[in-house]
């Protein structure tokens, strides 16, 4: 019988990173999404095209043998699917995760399969396959927990490749970076060993790698994005081509790689050079990467074990420089009322309504004992003495006229 992988998420990462994959390792496919038009889209079509493009020129994939199935109108379809699927992936974005789990929750129980199933959510997250295991337990019966581990097992994931945002005309096909990495803990599946996807890199121990990939990649991403958005960039190319920008990314990176090689057996040398690379992926003026969508969900982004607190607090323990990255913070909490960005509005919502040290602690999740905490609580404060000052001369402007 033909291998089969449900994959909750049909949009840029979905279809450009892990169906890619897991077409290419000869899984059927089978999309779990809620927007009608994803999934119109790809029932109503028998392909779509995954183009690299780089400096080497562009080559294309074409991805056959998927279906599509709509979570919101067909559930039972969607538990049908799982009972009898190899793999179940996800890419939705940390905050769904809640949201899928119920179904996925549902899917595992009614397998009768003896292989258990492989589950590895794919978000930009530190352990997001155990968060939705969490939640896949609080959506199964008591008396069916301890026997989980024989209908399914849970691996989490770093995965690594620039998927912007696509144009509008482009339909399912997507436009990506060449550059792909994929690694995925390979300790959860015991002596049966993980499923057979070529593009995995199988470890077992994981934290090196997503730790390394999100202070990295994402930190330096991030802070391109929030110093662009304020300076008036449009895209992350753009923003990187300012020599001033381009220079703070680099000072930030410095912070981030200190933890990094300190922490794990990573030389300094090695995160040098894999800090080069970063930065000349988060430049390429081939992907048309808006500083609106690497720069979204701002207040996701600001929490505890994120991108940019997650490596300060853990400097700040070790008597590390940190102060780089709590520029990027300051940049990041200006990054608000961004239209189509639901966070950015909640975001100036929470400076506006607390003290500095309360919204430092509902934002961050720092203990206000954390020795990160009082220079998030003067950069919190610096923020919103500019928003009330240019409350105040706005007014005063009125006023006037
Ligand atoms: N784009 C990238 O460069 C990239 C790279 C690595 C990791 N990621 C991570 O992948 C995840 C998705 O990012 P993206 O850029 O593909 O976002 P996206 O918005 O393009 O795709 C998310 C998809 O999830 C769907 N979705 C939302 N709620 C759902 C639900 N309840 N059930 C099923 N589907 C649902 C949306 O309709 C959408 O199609 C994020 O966690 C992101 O951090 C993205
Ligand atoms: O997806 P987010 O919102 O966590 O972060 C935005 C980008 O930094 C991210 O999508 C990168 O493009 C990706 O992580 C590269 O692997």
């Amino acid at each position: 019988m033909e291998k089969k992988a449900i994959h909750f998420g049909g949009g840029n990462i979905g279809r450009g990173f892990v169906a890619e994959f897991l077409h290419t390792a000869g899984y059927e496919v089978v999309f779990v999404d809620v927007m009608d038009k994803i999934i119109e889209a790809l029932q109503s079509t028998k392909s779509y095209q995954v183009t690299e493009v780089s400096d080497e020129g562009e080559s294309t994939k074409t991805i056959t043998n998927y279906r599509a199935i709509n979570s919101k109108t067909h559930e039972a379809d969607v538990i049908k699917e799982i009972s009898t699927a190899e793999v179940v992936t996800c890419a939705v974005g940390p905050n769904i995760l809640k949201f899928i789990a119920p179904v996925i929750a549902k899917g595992i129980d009614a397998r009768t399969d003896p292989t258990p199933l492989a589950v590895i959510a794919c978000e930009n997250a530190i352990g997001a396959t155990d968060t939705l295991h969490g939640f896949i337990k609080d959506n199964t019966a008591a008396d069916r927990l301890d026997s989980m581990s024989d209908r399914a097992r849970f691996a989490n994931s770093a995965i690594d490749r620039i998927v912007p945002a696509q144009a509008a005309d482009a339909g399912l096909n997507v436009r990506i970076e060449k550059f792909y990495e994929w690694a995925v803990e390979s300790g959860p599946f015991g002596e049966r060993g993980p499923p057979k996807i070529d593009a995995i890199h199988w470890v077992g121990n994981l934290e090196p790698y997503i730790e390394r990939k999100l202070f990295t990649v994402n930190t330096s991403h991030a802070t391109a994005a929030y110093y662009g958005y304020n300076a008036g960039k449009k895209t992350i190319a753009e923003a990187m081509r300012d020599e001033s920008i381009r220079g703070i990314v680099r000072d930030v990176l410095q912070e981030t790689a200190a933890l990094i090689v300190d922490k794990h057996e990573i030389s300094s040398t090695e995160q040098q050079e894999y800090v080069e690379t970063i930065i000349a992926r988060i430049s390429n003026h081939y992907l048309e990467d808006s500083v609106e969508r690497v720069g979204r969900a701002p207040v996701r982004k600001v929490s505890r074990k994120e991108r940019f607190i997650g490596p300060a607090a853990q400097l700040a323990e070790r008597g590390g420089k940190f102060d780089s990255l709590l520029g990027s913070v300051e940049m990041a909490l200006r990054f608000q009322n961004v239209e189509g960005d639901e966070e950015s509005v909640e975001l100036a919502k929470i400076l506006k309504e607390n003290s500095p040290a309360d919204a430092a602690v509902r934002l961050t999740g720092l203990d206000r004992d954390h020795p990160l905490f009082p220079h998030v609580v003067k950069v919190v404060d610096g923020v919103q003495s500019d928003a009330k000052a240019r409350t105040t001369a706005h007014l005063m402007d009125i006023a006037l006229n």
